[in-house]
């Protein structure tokens, strides 16, 4: 992801990390029309020349940005309630397939829980009445245009993924969300994996009301893939996934989830090359 050279300032900081303030949607959005509408505006608020500047600088986290209260508790606590509902009646599975059947008892037992997912889009969200969601959807996918339209490269949003890890020590091991073309066969995987060669820009946005340090569940960025178990307290950071907290990263950082013990929402959206 080409910047221009002004942006390559030699800027360590390991998170830039700030609260964004002020809401010019404050007020629950009336119909799906206006959820839409509010959700852009608000990644237009969010998103300014310092987070894209942030999201481009040299250093060894990719570009590691937090960006806390990003969305208010009010929306939050919508989107919520919408991927409650969404779990409830059984569209979260492994592999984001709405056919795919729930993980058995028996392999919980044996292999352990994985995280459940779907795919969605902001529109359908929307269509579906799931308010908070085609907000959420539609702030990210206002993100992606955001940074393109400040960046001067073209980034389009790509996949939205809401995510529930359900406790049990639900994990999810050390990965790149890009991965290089030549290095996977994209016949055999889920069609919203097929893509990954296009993703520049990792955004994650929590939904939990309130989240506390024994329910584990961090997010880890890794400045290098460690060698052992263990890796150097300087080659990591870890960022509870506190409601209303959004992340971003280059989508070439490796990170993993570490096992939670609690329900913790996450709703992703990956911006892609044009
Ligand atoms: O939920 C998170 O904090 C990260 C999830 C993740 O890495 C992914 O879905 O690729
Ligand atoms: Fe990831």
């Amino acid at each position: 992801f080409a910047v221009p050279n002004v942006w390559r300032d030699r800027d360590e900081t390991k998170l830039y990390a700030r609260t964004v303030t002020s809401s010019s949607s404050a007020q629950l959005p009336k119909d799906a029309a206006e959820a839409l509408a509010h959700g852009t505006a608000r990644a237009e608020e969010a998103i300014d020349m310092a987070v894209a500047k942030s999201l481009h600088r040299s250093g060894r986290f990719y570009g590691l940005t937090l960006l806390k209260d990003a969305v208010s508790p009010k929306m939050v606590q919508l989107m919520r309630a919408d991927s409650l509902k969404l779990h409830s009646q059984g569209r979260l599975t492994p592999s984001g397939d709405p056919d795919e059947p729930q993980l058995s008892e028996q392999y919980k037992k044996y292999l352990g829980s994985l995280p459940v997912l779907t795919i969605l889009s902001p529109q359908q969200a929307a269509d579906d009445g799931l308010l908070g969601l085609a907000y959420g959807g539609a702030f990210l996918s206002g993100l992606c245009a955001q940074l393109s339209e400040l960046a001067g490269k073209r980034l389009v949003p790509g996949t939205l993924q809401l995510a529930l890890y359900d406790g049990e020590g639900v994990a999810y091991q050390i990965h790149e969300d890009y991965v290089p073309k030549a290095d996977y066969d994209p016949e055999n995987l889920p069609e919203h994996h097929r893509e990954s060669y296009k993703r520049r820009v990792t955004a994650i946005l929590y939904l939990q009301d309130d989240w506390s340090e024994e329910l584990g569940g961090a997010f880890r960025a890794h400045a290098v893939r460690p060698k052992t178990d263990t890796p150097k307290p300087e080659d990591v950071i870890e960022v509870m996934p506190e409601g209303g907290s959004l992340i971003l990263f280059r989508s070439d950082m490796p990170h993993e989830v570490l096992p939670t013990y609690g329900q913790r929402f996450a709703l992703s959206m990956w911006c892609h090359a044009a």
